[in-house]
């Protein structure tokens, strides 16, 4: 771990009401941005109903964080995961990456509103943590390669050959073409200006195909990752093609699904449950490119969301993995899930996937299969083998989570929404917090807003148990 991290490790340590793993404390710095005074809050907020009324707050010592820890592994030392190939300089800490959910225009270093400072790729900021010790055997990885382990295993579900053959040719062309201007994101994580191993690009629909709203442009084109960019382009006519199918499937899929209450229930008459009015699209050059784990903010996509998610080009591995609510971690382990994505697949991330699970792809290691269009680009062309992967993320932002109701914090920077996932609960009484985004452009210096979000009291909805309510 470098200086900086062990000094906020420390610093949120001293906040505790009582000792915490390491692990724990560095997963709830990158959850809240290297804020170590958030971080605390959240970790003793896990603590509320264990703690005795009336008790006085115990603060922990300093020295004993300060002490070098023991430099040399145990056997006992439980590494984490030898499951998906990534080299191990570059492994991230399972489950923990903030990296967020939607990849709006690329930010540029040189421009004006940008620091000029060393950027290092996010892969080598994040070091490997030390585990908690846990007598739990360690469970291997899963590969599941078919569609039917997939619904087993996890809260997704995986399509194949969801677009016509040559309409997923043409858009896997088109946007390797587009994908050339893309940039990598860049945000500021424990003080230090890092990038994201992959470019990326964030579309927004011209209209969320209902009516003519376009705040969803506004949405995208003020913040993301707490830096104001540029108005996205809308979809392009095959991003409409194929989102309409995307559409198609996703809805019949969900009905066949039991909903969870905090859900978005506001489709009446023919508007269907789920609808894509945004796109977050990546470009995975090579096989080093990659996005290491995290689950997506949920700041315009409120809770229980789901996401589909299209692949074109090169087959790469989708990793899951679930976090362990706290209560549960002396008894069970997670398990990483590796999911096979071929050209011209769809996964679609279902309602609880970002509370319960992170996902990841990671570098490939042992080789990349080369992707070999079946048409040419153009009429009579030649056809060249690609090692690019594009996966088009269509995301669904919800009415009752518009950019105007996303509250600001001292920064004066719209927060983003986590959820609580070392909590996570039923789909009703589950909690999330707003939180200050700021420190994620402003060289990592953001301030301490924290505030749970209140559906009731900040008027969302309506979700899928207001409709029960209402129908009994
Ligand atoms: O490339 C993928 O399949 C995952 C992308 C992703 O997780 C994201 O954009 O949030
Ligand atoms: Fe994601």
């Amino acid at each position: 771990m470098d200086t900086d991290t062990d000094m906020l490790v420390v610093l949120c340590a001293s906040l505790l009401d009582s000792p915490h793993s390491e692990e724990a404390i560095l997963d709830a710095l990158v959850q809240y941005d290297g804020n170590p005074e958030a971080a605390a809050r959240s970790l003793n907020s896990n603590q509320v109903s264990k703690k005795q009324p009336g008790k006085k707050r115990r603060r922990v010592d300093l020295d004993s964080w300060l002490r070098p820890s023991p430099s040399k592994k145990t056997k006992d030392d439980v590494v984490e995961p030898p499951e998906t190939p990534v080299a191990s300089t570059s492994r991230l800490p399972a489950g923990v990456l903030p990296q967020p959910p939607v990849s709006p225009l690329p930010l540029d270093a040189s421009s004006s509103r940008l620091p000029v400072k060393q950027v290092t790729n996010l892969m080598l900021v994040l070091r490997q943590p030390n585990m908690e010790k846990t007598k739990l055997p360690k469970l291997p990885p899963l590969m599941l390669s078919t569609p039917a382990l997939v619904a087993q295993h996890t809260p997704c579900t995986l399509h194949a050959s969801v677009l016509p053959p040559e309409l997923a040719c043409k858009l896997f062309y088109s946007m390797v073409e587009a994908s050339r201007g893309w940039g990598r994101n860049k945000w500021w994580l424990f003080e230090r200006l890092v990038e994201s191993p992959h470019r990326t690009a964030f579309f927004a629909r011209k209209t969320n195909g209902i009516d003519e709203d376009t705040s969803w442009q506004e949405a995208a084109r003020f913040w993301y990752n707490g830096r104001m960019t540029d108005i996205p382009p809308v979809f392009s006519a095959e991003m409409e093609e194929a989102c309409s199918i995307v559409e198609r499937v996703v809805n019949e899929e969900m009905s066949k699904r039991d909903r969870f209450p905090l859900e978005w229930a506001g489709g009446i008459g023919n508007d269907p449950n789920w609808r894509a009015n945004v796109a977050a699209s990546n470009c995975y050059e090579g096989s080093k490119e990659s996005v290491g784990f995290h689950s997506d903010h949920l700041t315009y996509l409120g809770p229980y969301t789901t996401i589909a998610s299209l692949s074109l080009g090169t087959r790469r591995v989708f990793s899951l993995r679930e976090v362990i609510p706290s209560e549960e971690s002396t008894s069970r382990r997670a398990r990483t899930f590796n999911v096979p994505l071929p050209h011209n697949s769809l996964t679609i991330m279902h309602a609880s996937c970002q509370e319960r699970f992170k996902h990841a792809i990671p570098p490939q290691t042992g080789g990349l299969d080369m992707y070999r269009p079946a048409y040419p680009k153009s009429p009579g062309g030649t056809i060249e083998p690609s090692n690019c992967r594009i996966n088009i993320t269509f995301r669904f932002y919800r009415p009752d989570f518009r950019p105007a109701t996303t509250p600001r914090c001292k920064c004066d920077v719209p927060t983003v929404l986590r959820p609580d996932m070392k909590n996570w609960v039923d789909g009703k009484t589950d909690r999330y917090w707003w939180t200050c985004h700021g420190g994620a452009q402003n060289e990592g210096k953001g301030c301490n807003f924290w505030q749970p979000l209140d559906m009731a009291a900040e008027g969302r909805g309506p979700v899928v148990a207001d409709r029960v309510a209402t129908s009994s």
